[in-house]
């Protein structure tokens, strides 16, 4: 994700003055919190509510965009309605179909198909994977059996779509006049296949591509993204590359350090002065590291210094939980970010609804709120529209949470075709959610608090720090054999990916970034394991 400051700009600008309606664009991120944050600031800049304006995920895209409007007319209408199964769902319908063939199930197994799906590979790779190949055709076919789709068959049969199909590629293209894709590089086959039949092909009228990425920060090699096309993207005679070189957000010292990772050399000019990279040793290993960084956070805000300036940044969600803990022990507030499986452009919209309704939020109001709902459900009608209004205003402290959503969801199911499957796709896995965890998120209240992140220290996974920005950023476990991570030492695809998810940390900080190490690993016995500092921080020449 990317501070989205500079492409809703470029958006913004196109819309008016370069894409008339009623074509439109799409804007497609990685990530369902870069969408949000994009759509929500996007209303601040430019209010077109043409229908043809889609930002969301790249799976929302090929759902919304692709096969809900075009699987029928592509002779699929077993598609068109089919029902998206969450990963749960998905994984269990996955072991359900190995039981029947009787296939070991295997943790490895499952990888090895959600990779091989997620990049397309060919029938030759496929062969060479053994009991995968009769997996994978036994689940596609309960899936197609039983009108499902799961995260993969979204793109695979999108991909199926677009390149079969000269006019639904025509319909596409006149659709989305311009197409923006953010972090590129970590893109997995399918959207790139896309993206090159609507932009980059010979045919009439191609939709103009604006892709930003940098394959320094690739991180999600192992999924069966690759950065390479990306590269391959830019060396394409149609596409013109521009290579960004000042870095405005770190600090000179951050800048220019951070970039010793790479032995490229590739210079960074940096427009901010100063900066700075301090490597603790600490005893304790990552608890004693915790305790310490809630010391240096505390200083911070004795300083003045706003929490929600300094970033946590851990190596896995267990570690980021246990650090906010050791934070909150010092009577920190912390925001934990944690993906969670329901979550989509429209819950992230409701809980963002219930915060500026409930006065706990900076919002823009509810006309913003409504027009920003309008971009994510597309040809909202008016009326509907007014009920939802009135829906928003009577949200009020201790209200249930089930109740709201319920409601939302009814208003949504009752306005249209496009509503209801934004309904039934969207928010209906809130609402299970809801329903089958009674003691979670109960009140809007609960719901509004997964967004309030002022004044609180921001704790996050180091991949999901991307596009974040911090003053002060902190990055525990950095003892070589957890940053990089033993397993992946040995591969050299796998490091490079490890070196990336480090560079993506150091580079979130303005001011001063702070590693943490302590000389040795604990086990779960509490045995210590000594280990040098990360070799990261022995080439960035720190140690
Ligand atoms: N031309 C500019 N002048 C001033 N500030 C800028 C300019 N371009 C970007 N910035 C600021 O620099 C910061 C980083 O910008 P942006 O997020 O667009 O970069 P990025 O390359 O996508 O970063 P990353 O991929 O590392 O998240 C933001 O705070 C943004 O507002």
């Amino acid at each position: 994700m990317t501070p989205p400051d500079v492409r809703r700009a470029r958006l913004a600008r196109d819309l008016s003055d370069r894409i008339a309606p009623p074509s439109g664009a799409a804007c497609i991120t990685l990530t369902t919190a870069a969408a949000a944050e994009l759509s929500s600031r996007f209303g601040q800049l430019s209010g077109d509510q043409r229908s043809n304006l889609f930002l969301g995920t790249v799976h929302g895209f090929a759902l919304n965009r692709i096969l809900r409007p075009y699987a029928a007319l592509a002779g699929l209408p077993e598609v068109q309605d089919a029902r998206v199964l969450r990963r749960r769902e998905a994984e269990a319908l996955w072991a359900q179909t190995l039981r029947q063939e009787g296939i070991p199930d295997d943790p490895l197994l499952l990888n090895t198909v959600r990779k091989l799906r997620s990049e397309f590979a060919s029938d030759e790779q496929w062969s060479l994977t053994g009991s995968a190949v009769q997996a994978r055709d036994a689940y596609l076919q309960v899936l197609r059996d039983n009108r499902l789709l799961d995260f993969a068959s979204i793109i695979e049969q999108a991909v199926t779509i677009v390149e079969t199909h000269a006019d639904v590629r025509l319909a596409l293209r006149a659709a989305f006049d311009r197409i923006y894709v953010d972090e590129y590089q970590d893109l997995a086959p399918g959207l790139d296949r896309i993206v090159r039949d609507l932009c980059l092909s010979a045919e009439a009228d191609p939709s103009t591509l604006f892709a930003v990425g940098d394959t320094d920060q690739a991180i999600y090699g192992w999924t069966g993204t690759d950065s390479r096309l990306l590269t391959d993207l830019a060396s394409q005679p149609e596409v013109t590359e521009i290579t960004l070189q000042t870095n405005y957000r770190c600090g000179a010292v951050i800048a220019e350090i951070s970039r010793r990772l790479f032995p490229d050399g590739r210079p960074m000019i940096a427009a901010r002065a100063g900066g700075s990279i301090e490597v603790l040793k600490v005893e304790g290993s990552v608890d004693g590291q915790a305790r310490r960084i809630a010391e240096e956070v505390a200083l911070l805000v004795e300083s003045n210094v706003s929490p929600d300036a300094i970033g946590l940044l851990c190596r896995t969600n267990e570690l980021a939980r246990a650090a906010a803990e050791a934070l909150g022990d010092r009577g920190l507030d912390t925001w934990v970010r944690e993906d969670a499986e329901w979550e989509s452009m429209i819950t992230n919209w409701l809980e963002r609804a219930c915060g500026t309704l409930l006065g706990l939020a900076r919002g823009d109001g509810i006309g913003a709120l409504v027009d920003e709902l309008a971009r994510i459900v597309p040809n909202l009608d008016v009326e509907i529209r007014g009920q939802i209004v009135g829906l928003l205003l009577s949200i009020e402290s201790g209200m249930s949470a089930r109740q709201l959503t319920s409601d939302l969801f009814n208003l949504l199911v009752s306005a249209g075709t496009d509503a209801a499957t934004v309904a039934t796709d969207e928010l209906a896995p809130l609402l299970d959610h809801l329903a089958s965890n009674p003691q979670v998120l109960r009140s809007v209240d609960e719901l509004a608090a997964r967004q309030l992140r002022d004044g609180r220290v921001y704790v996050t996974t180091l991949s999901a720090g991307k596009g974040l920005e911090f003053d002060y950023v902190f990055i525990p476990d950095c003892d070589d054999g957890r940053i990089p991570f033993y397993r992946s030492i040995n591969n050299r695809r796998e490091l490079e990916e490890e070196r990336n998810k480090f560079y993506v940390g150091l580079t979130r900080a303005r001011f001063k970034v702070t590693l943490l190490w302590s000389g040795y690993t604990t086990d779960r016995r509490d045995r210590r394991h000594p280990c040098p500092v990360s070799r990261f921080i022995t080439q960035l020449r720190l140690a």
